[in-house]
């Protein structure tokens, strides 16, 4: 492995990297940093500037202007020098398929000027790494999507590269063949290859990604260490579901007051019974949860509670909370039983329904709520909610999955004032290479 190109910790290195294709601005401006060694994905949408990004690295396409560096060497200048260290694989399949797996290689293995028995061991070695072995003798145009995926992988690697550029491997792959892609790529990972991997799709990336970029309309949103860039962009948001008592409970033996049906019982002023508070060893908790047996005076007082904490950016009921067909019983009063239920299951007065049921909704009073913050900061929320006497049933995170984070920070570039990447009159290009 060529050894003598570093420079510094990164093994790719571009500044103010433009590409344009007529007046298209393809690539405005990328300053993309890839550390010697890391597994960066590189994620955008469709028409993004992926393919031309990976081709400039590759040497292959030449920027209109900004620097590009791949361990140390000029994209432009270096080029000859940058075939040997770069392994390139583009997003489709090539035209050579009228031979065998081992010619392909072979003629591949040939353009680096690598001939004779080790040539032929190297090749053995890694149609074995790509798990192609038992199609050495096949043709090419015999194997699966799949397996043809591995053995473009096999022909990047076959110079041994320092660097490997896949331009979407996983595209068109069944979950199991992209299963197998995603353990070769943490091995050659493990052999110490730097890997810049694209896709459209986040979560494709991001088990095995330990670096990550999401470029839109020719620019790098977001990069740097997988967790960093997932924190920045992940929306968090929560889940919280509340208790509901049956219409007409008591409270029974602890001696909570009630709150009616309807909204009268949020009359009572905050902790509803001092002498229901319960006390924990070592602790001076207490407990002085209100009872409420109408979903609608619930989230009313929920969401007041809510408003006045400054982490929480935006609450709302999950989907219109429309009243179920009228159980029989449903409505103010209707819940005989004295049972306190909840949407976990407890029953309105043992009759099989939850109390939500019994008082004619839908399902369960929820309310999802975005937040700025931690986990800490959940927890906070749902220590407030509970101090304010809501029957807090379940409280989890919701909203933060991947590809909503990835087209959160998408859309962010619909927003006013920021709609820049590909339009005429930008900023002039940094580091016009002469
Ligand atoms: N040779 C070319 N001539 C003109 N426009 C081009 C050329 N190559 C790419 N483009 C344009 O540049 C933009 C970026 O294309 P590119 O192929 O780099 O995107 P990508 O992120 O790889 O997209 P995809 O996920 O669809 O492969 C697109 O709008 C494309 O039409």
């Amino acid at each position: 492995m060529s050894g003598g190109h570093s420079h510094g910790d990164a093994a790719i290195e571009t500044r103010g990297l433009v590409r344009q294709f007529g007046r298209f601005q393809a690539l405005a401006g990328i300053d993309l940093v890839v550390p010697r060694g890391a597994v960066y994905g590189f994620i955008g949408p469709n028409g993004a500037g992926k393919t031309t990004c990976l081709r400039i690295l590759a040497g292959l396409l030449d920027p209109t202007a900004g620097s590009v560096r791949v361990c140390g060497l000029d994209a432009v200048r270096d080029r000859d020098e940058l075939a040997r260290v770069v392994g390139y694989m583009p997003d489709f399949f090539g035209v050579y398929d009228d031979l065998l797996v081992t010619e392909y290689l072979d003629f591949y293995a040939a353009c680096y000027g690598l001939r004779g028995p080790r040539a032929r061991r190297l090749r053995d070695d890694l149609l074995e790494l790509v798990g192609l072995a038992h199609k050495a003798g096949e043709m090419v145009h015999s194997l699966s999507r799949g397996m043809k995926q591995r053995l473009g992988l096999a022909r990047a690697l076959i110079h041994d590269p320092e660097v490997l550029l896949l331009d979407e491997p996983a595209s068109g792959l069944d979950p199991a063949a992209r299963i197998e892609f995603r353990e070769l790529i943490r091995e050659l990972a493990a052999m110490g290859k730097t890997v810049l991997v694209s896709s459209h799709i986040l979560s494709e990336l991001a088990d095995f990604s330990t670096h990550v970029g999401i470029l839109a309309r020719g620019r790098l949103l977001v990069s740097g260490p997988i967790d960093r860039v997932l924190a920045a962009v992940r929306r968090r948001s929560a889940r919280i579901r509340f208790a509901l008592a049956a219409a007409g409970w008591d409270g029974g033996a602890a001696g909570r007051v009630t709150a009616g049906a309807g909204s009268q019982g949020l009359g009572a002023p905050g902790p509803v019974d001092g002498s229901s508070a319960e006390t924990w060893p070592g602790r001076e908790a207490s407990f002085n949860q209100q009872v409420f047996t109408d979903p609608a005076a619930l989230l009313a007082r929920a969401r007041e509670v809510l408003a006045r904490m400054p982490e929480v950016t935006h609450v709302e009921e999950p989907e219109p909370r429309a009243a179920a067909a009228a159980a029989p019983g449903a409505g103010a009063g209707g819940g005989a039983g004295a049972t306190p239920a909840d949407a976990a299951g407890p029953t309105a007065g043992g009759a099989g329904a939850p109390a939500w049921a019994a008082a004619g909704y839908a399902r369960a009073p929820e309310l999802i709520v975005d937040y700025e913050g931690d986990e800490a900061t959940l927890a906070a929320i749902n220590a407030q909610l509970v101090a304010a006497g809501l029957p807090v049933a379940h409280l989890a995170e919701v909203g933060g999955s991947l590809e909503e984070a990835f087209l959160h920070v998408v859309e962010s570039l619909e927003e006013p004032g920021s709609r820049q990447a590909g339009q005429p009159g930008e900023p002039g290009p940094r580091g016009v290479r002469s």
